[in-house]
């Protein structure tokens, strides 16, 4: 119907607000990684994440995606090495995806998309004290990147998926806690690209270093689907949406018994 299309658009299409001064840079994401193209660099370190399970605090709805918030006001969740120069600090990790297994991953890999891709998203603590002072510097963040492919059932994702409907609306946020964000790495996290870019979403600062997985992990078809159960209309919108339906067909109706 009228409605579920224009629910849909606006879903698949997110319309940010208003008029975005966009950064006319030139190290936008998400990009489309040329492995091709891809320089092999002996001076990268290995990865080290030091996730602390205990400094989960909460999940949330934001009607974009959800996002698993972090206690970043100590240094007890940090990632460092690889390309990167300072220690950084875990602050929330969230997830793109698309209404079907075809398309939702933001970055791709030689044109591929992925059914889905987790951002995990840590800010400079070496440097700066608040991630929004991070998240307007140079080097201030770095992102962690891993596709999704649908195939066998990823148990530590389990947790995070059975949690999801108590947060169906946007704006809806629930204690979340004891939850080792490592669990969804793959297994070998020193196969990565990594690149300068942005935020792909507002405020789209150009202040991230990409560090993206070469392996993905797998999940099952039902997992995401319960992704995809996620409102991105608040409980108030919804009355309103089904009020609208519900209008619409009075009319019809009422338009229809005149014509009689
Ligand atoms: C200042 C408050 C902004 C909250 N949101 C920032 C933000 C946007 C995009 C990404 S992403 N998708 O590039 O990882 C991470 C964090
Ligand atoms: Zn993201």
């Amino acid at each position: 119907t009228a409605c579920s299309s224009k629910y849909v658009l606006s879903h698949m299409h997110p319309m940010w607000q208003g008029p975005l001064a966009v950064p006319g840079g030139d190290r936008q994401s998400p990009i489309d990684i040329v492995v091709r193209k891809s320089i092999f660099d002996s001076e990268l370190k290995p990865l080290v994440t030091d996730y602390d399970p205990d400094t989960c605090q909460q999940i949330w709805n934001n009607g974009y995606s959800f996002l698993v918030e972090y206690d970043d006001t100590t240094d007890k969740s940090t990632l460092r090495g690889g390309p990167l120069q300072d220690k950084f600090r875990l602050c929330q990790f969230h997830f793109h995806w698309g209404e079907s297994n075809s398309w939702g991953s933001e970055h791709t890999v030689d044109r591929k998309l992925f059914p889905a891709e987790l951002h995990l998203v840590h800010w400079n603590s070496d440097k700066y004290s608040l991630f929004e002072e991070a998240v307007m510097e140079e080097n201030g963040l770095a992102v962690i990147g891993v596709f999704l492919k649908v195939g066998k059932r990823h148990e530590g994702l389990q947790k995070l998926v059975d949690a999801l409907p108590a947060i169906r609306h946007k704006g809806s946020v629930v204690e979340f806690t004891r939850f080792d964000p490592a669990c969804l790495l793959p297994s070998n996290i020193d196969d990565y690209w990594t690149y300068h870019g942005s935020l792909t979403t507002p405020p789209l600062t150009e202040s991230v270093s990409w560090i993206v997985m070469k392996q993905h992990i797998e999940v099952s078809h039902d997992q995401l689907a319960v992704f995809r159960s996620l409102l991105f209309t608040s409980a108030e919108e919804e009355v309103q949406k089904s009020m609208e339906c519900f209008k619409g067909t009075r009319l019809s109706l009422g338009s229809f018994i005149q014509n009689n």
